[in-house]
């Protein structure tokens, strides 16, 4: 069933779960998220990157936003969980459009790269329209370091508690991004991962709204293992340990978004495949085997985030 994000999200802060982002760029990622979902019985939300949806739609971004509407909504309508579909990391107005044009179910406004009023300014002018329309609205404080859809930022700019107070009461946001020290990708930490929970704990007690963590795949070693075993070269990865994301998720984490974690298990799934099967040409064969280990790392994350069981 398809439904919207902030509904969804209420229900998991209220009791203290989270539910997973999943970004897709193609239908493999989607089935086996979705096949996942189905064998925990957990809402889950997809989402896409704008990236994604220029890609989906071989650079006509309409196209794109439509192209993915309609592929999730097919699937989200002939089962029984809840399936919501999120623009990850709005940055231009044009893709905002375009996906709640197209019908998402929310978007995220990512101005964290703006001075705090003027990511106040665009947010607030973001929820008024995207919710004329009935589409939720997510929006970030604070930065993560590391590249963010080639927007560069240097250091991690942690969120501060009293701005996100303001933040919240100001724009009328559905759920906060508060930076607490995640980056994306799979390097993440030099050292140990470190997150500030008491900061956390601080946004969560001054905003009572859904918080999303950024971030937050684990960069799974039996992967990326099997990636290197087959040629990949993913030397010095790290992520999140699930016993730090669990943490954040007792503090008010109610949206945990994962991209990496899928990338790393679908290419090291198909690696394996290709070495081992080298007369196959079909890719509903050698995708496959990329979607089993998919679908394996989605239902690990369905489980230890809480949301098993909560369809
Ligand atoms: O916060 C996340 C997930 O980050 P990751 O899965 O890299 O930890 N996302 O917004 C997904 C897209 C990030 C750019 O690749
Ligand atoms: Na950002
Ligand atoms: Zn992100």
């Amino acid at each position: 069933m398809y439904v919207n994000t902030k509904e969804i999200l209420e229900k998991a802060s209220k009791n203290f779960y989270a539910i997973p982002a999943f970004n897709i760029n193609n239908l493999e990622f989607l089935i086996a998220i979705i096949e996942g979902a189905i064998e925990k019985n957990a809402p889950v939300i997809i989402e896409t990157s704008e990236g994604a949806i220029k890609y989906a739609g071989n650079g006509d971004i309409y196209r794109g936003a439509n192209l993915f509407v309609k592929m999730v909504r097919e699937y989200a309508d002939s089962v029984k969980i809840p399936i919501a579909l999120h623009l990850d990391h709005g940055k231009h107005l044009e893709y905002i459009a375009a996906a709640v044009k197209a019908g998402y179910s929310s978007v995220m406004i990512d101005a964290s790269h703006e001075e705090f009023e003027k990511n106040l300014t665009i947010t607030k002018e973001v929820v008024k329209w995207a919710h004329a329309s009935g589409v939720s609205v997510e929006a970030e404080l604070g930065q993560l370091s590391g590249i963010e859809d080639n927007v560069y930022a240097a250091e991690n700019v942690l969120v501060d508690p009293e701005q996100a107070k303001i933040f919240v009461e100001e724009t009328g946001v559905d759920f906060l991004a508060p930076a607490i020290g995640t980056s994306h990708g799979a390097f993440k930490f030099k050292g140990e991962a470190k997150l500030d929970f008491d900061r956390l704990k601080k946004v969560k007690e001054l905003t009572n709204i859904p918080l999303v963590l950024h971030g937050a795949s684990s960069v799974l070693k039996q992967f990326v293992d099997i990636a290197e075993e087959f040629g990949a070269d993913f030397g010095g990865a790290k992520g999140v340990p699930a016993e730090e994301i669990k943490k954040c998720v007792e503090l008010g984490i109610n949206k945990v978004n994962t991209d990496t974690d899928l990338r790393i298990a679908f290419v090291a799934g198909v690696r394996k495949y290709l070495k081992e099967n080298p007369k196959e040409f079909d890719p509903r064969k050698y995708f496959k085997e990329g979607m089993n280990y998919v679908k394996e790392v989605v239902m690990d994350r369905l489980e230890f985030l809480g949301a098993s069981g909560k369809a």
